[in-house]
């Protein structure tokens, strides 16, 4: 019988583009999205797991989804999708960034918010260790599984076309084993993170890209007109049935 981590077959479909007037809008259909992959996720398990980076998109994603009524946020079971390694006070976290635009507002559980153990700052591998242990802990049940499967990965994309923390030319970008990596050379500062790798992001159910604003254009561009030119961003080929979307404006998109 095959299990929830076992490799599926078929090879990635291409992605899928939903383009949106301007960040208002961008920010509900977003939302709308969202909320979609939760109901899918819960006609078949108790809860809906999802992942989150930092940068820009925490704003974006809160600010229509704060005000849904429609959303089982005591169902939802959050990771992030990459961290940086710092307190969860401090202005670089990206749990703080999701928290001062998502968390804080709504009535999400906190244990069931994961954040990185900060009593081990000043070890980035194992920050990386027990946050895989977290989500062993959530995504394997009675079967063991080779790579967790996500309901939704929402990501950021930065102008050298880095996602997550795998960043251009990294040896991260070849780590096919484990789900949590560190690293202590981020050419974005903070240099010290954790991500997680390729395989966990293939094998989710979605993973969503958001590039909003004329800053996007050039990189985004990129992405969509030259998959085969190997930027961590077009490494994301989510296997079938999973699907990968992009998430634009026309700012972005001109
Ligand atoms: O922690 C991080 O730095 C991010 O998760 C990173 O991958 C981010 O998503 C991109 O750098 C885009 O950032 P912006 O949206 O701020 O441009």
């Amino acid at each position: 019988m095959a299990s929830e981590g076992s490799v599926p077959s078929k090879a990635a479909p291409p992605p899928v583009l939903y383009s949106f007037a301007d960040p208002d809008e961008l920010s509900k259909g977003l939302a709308s999205f969202v909320l979609a992959a939760q109901d899918e996720a819960l006609k078949k398990q108790s809860t809906f797991k999802l992942a989150i980076s930092g940068g820009s998109l925490p704003k974006v994603l809160g600010q229509d989804l704060i005000n849904r009524t429609d959303v089982k946020w005591d169902k939802w079971e959050i990771f992030f999708a990459d961290e940086r390694v710092v307190p969860l006070d401090h202005e670089d976290s990206n749990f703080l960034a999701n928290d001062n635009h998502l968390f804080s507002k709504v009535p999400i559980p906190r244990e069931n918010i994961h954040v990185i153990d900060t009593s081990k700052l000043d070890n980035p591998e194992e920050v990386a260790d027990e946050y895989e242990k977290q989500m062993i802990a959530t995504f394997v049940g009675s079967n063991a599984i080779a790579f967790p499967r996500f309901d939704l990965i929402l990501l950021g994309i930065g102008p050298d076309g880095h996602t997550c923390s795998l960043f251009p030319g990294h040896e991260l970008l070849q780590e096919n084993d484990g789900w949590v990596a560190y690293l202590t050379d981020s050419p974005k500062p903070p240099n010290t993170r954790i991500t997680l790798t390729f395989p966990v992001l293939n094998h989710a159910h979605r993973v969503a890209f958001v590039a909003s604003g004329e800053g996007k254009q050039e990189i985004l561009h990129k992405a969509l007109d030259q998959p085969e030119a190997g930027l961590p961003c077009s490494m994301v080929k989510v296997v079938s049935p999973g699907q990968v979307y992009w998430f634009s404006d026309d700012a972005a998109l001109k």
